[in-house]
C-alpha cells in the first residue's frame, strides 16, 4: 500500500522491484549517503534483530537528498549516487531497499504521518532500528522517543543505536569534508572502504602517451564529492566483465601545466602497457594523497615528478 503522491521503488539483490512477501519487516531508515561505518553498524544491528525474528531487513532511504529539496543552495556534494548507495546497503545486510522519492509534499508530512504511511501502511514494520540522533517528519520534529511512543500503539518496537566514531562521530558530512581536503586516508577510515570516483573513460588530449604516462581520464562527476586537486595513490577497477584491479598514480585537476580547463580524474596504471580503456567504466579507489597539483615550467620537470609519484604510489600499494 502506498498512500502518497510520492513515488517509491523497491530494490533487492536481484535488482528487482518487489516488496518482501512477509507479513512484517525490520526497518532501518536514513539518508545513508556514503554508507559509512556508522550506517554499517545500524545495518548490522537490523540484521541481527532480523535473524532472530525471521523477518527481512528493509533499508528505507531518500532520493534526492532531502537537503537538496528543502534547501537547494545547501545541497551537499554526495559521496554516493542512489544506485551505488542501494548496492552498498544490500552489501551491508539489507534484504531490500525502499527508495522514497523525496519531495516538498513528503517534507511536509508530520512525524505521525511519516510513521503511519511509511512504517505501518507501506512496510508493516515490527522492528525499527535507527541511530540515537534520528529525527523525522516536518521540521525534523520527530525523535527516537516520539517514534517509540507511536510504535507502541502501532505494532512496532524501536531500537536506537549509539553513534559510532567516538569523539568525532562518523557522519556523511565528516567524510565529505575529509574528501574535499584530499585526506582520502582519513575518509577511508570513516567509510570502512576507500573514497571513490566512478565513470566512463573518455579521450583527453592524447598527450599522456607522449610523456610516457598514458592516463585513463574520467570527467569529475557533477554533484558528487571528489578529492581536492592533487596526486594520489589509488586502485583502479575495470568494472567490465574482466573485473581487473590495478595499482595506479592518479592526478585530479585540470592539468595547469598545459593550461587545461576540464577537471578530470586521470589514472596512470602502473606497470601495464598497451591497455585500451576507452569506453570502459572504471572505479578509482583513493588510498593516499601524495602531493598537490603544480604548474611546471617544463615538460621535463613534470615527467621527473611523475616518475617519483609513480614510485611512491607503487610502494604505498605494494
Ligand atoms: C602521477 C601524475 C601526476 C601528475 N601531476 C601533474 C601536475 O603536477 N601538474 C599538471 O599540470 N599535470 C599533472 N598530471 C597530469 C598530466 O599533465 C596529464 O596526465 C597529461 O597532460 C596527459 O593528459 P591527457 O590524458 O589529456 O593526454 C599528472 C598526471 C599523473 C599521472
Ligand atoms: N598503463 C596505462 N594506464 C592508463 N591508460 C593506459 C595505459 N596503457 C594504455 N592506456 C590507454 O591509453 C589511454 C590514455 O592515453 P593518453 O595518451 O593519456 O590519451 P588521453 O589523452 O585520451 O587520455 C587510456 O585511456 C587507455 O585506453
Amino acid at each position: 500500500m502506498w498512500h502518497s503522491s510520492a513515488v517509491a521503488i523497491w530494490r533487492d539483490v536481484k535488482g528487482a522491484g518487489a516488496a518482501p512477501s512477509t507479513a512484517s519487516t525490520v526497518v532501518t531508515i536514513g539518508t545513508f549517503d556514503g554508507v559509512h561505518l556508522g550506517h554499517q553498524s545500524l545495518l548490522a544491528q537490523a540484521r541481527s534483530v532480523a535473524d532472530a525474528s525471521g523477518e527481512p531487513v528493509v533499508a528505507v532511504t531518500f532520493d534526492p537528498h532531502p537537503v537538496s529539496v528543502f534547501a537547494p543552495d545547501r545541497a551537499p556534494r554526495l559521496l554516493t549516487d542512489v544506485e551505488r548507495r542501494v548496492e552498498l546497503l544490500l552489501a551491508g545486510g539489507a534484504d531490500a531497499v525502499r527508495v522514497l522519492a523525496f519531495d516538498r509534499a513528503m517534507a511536509a508530512w508530520s512525524p505521525d504521518d511519516f510513521a503511519q504511511r511509511v512504517l505501518v501502511d507501506d512496510l508493516q514494520a515490527a522492528h525499527v532500528v535507527v541511530g540515537e540522533n534520528f529525527t523525522y517528519g516536518s521540521k525534523a520534529a520527530g525523535d527516537v522517543a516520539c517514534l517509540a511512543d507511536f510504535g507502541s500503539g502501532h505494532g512496532f518496537a524501536v531500537e536506537s543505536v549509539e553513534l559510532a566514531g567516538g569523539s568525532e562521530e562518523y557522519s556523511s558530512s565528516l567524510v565529505r569534508r575529509l574528501v574535499g581536503e584530499g585526506d582520502v586516508a582519513g575518509a577511508a577510515a570513516v567509510l570502512g572502504r576507500p573514497a571513490e570516483v566512478t565513470g566512463t573513460v573518455v579521450h583527453g588530449d592524447h598527450r599522456g602517451r607522449e610523456l610516457g604516462y598514458p592516463t585513463a581520464n574520467v570527467p569529475v562527476p557533477a554533484g558528487l564529492a571528489t578529492p581536492s586537486d592533487g596526486v594520489y595513490a589509488a586502485w583502479v577497477l575495470d568494472l567490465g566483465a574482466a573485473g581487473e584491479r590495478w595499482p595506479a598514480a592518479v592526478s585530479v585537476g585540470d592539468n595547469p601545466t598545459f593550461e587545461g580547463v576540464d577537471r578530470r580524474v586521470e589514472s596512470f596504471v602502473i606497470d601495464r602497457t598497451g591497455l585500451d580503456l576507452y569506453g570502459h567504466r572504471i572505479r578509482v579507489e583513493f588510498v593516499d594523497r601524495l602531493r598537490g597539483m603544480e604548474a611546471f615550467d617544463s615538460l621535463d620537470s613534470l615527467v621527473v615528478q611523475m616518475a617519483a609519484d609513480v614510485d611512491r604510489a607503487r610502494q604505498i600499494l605494494s
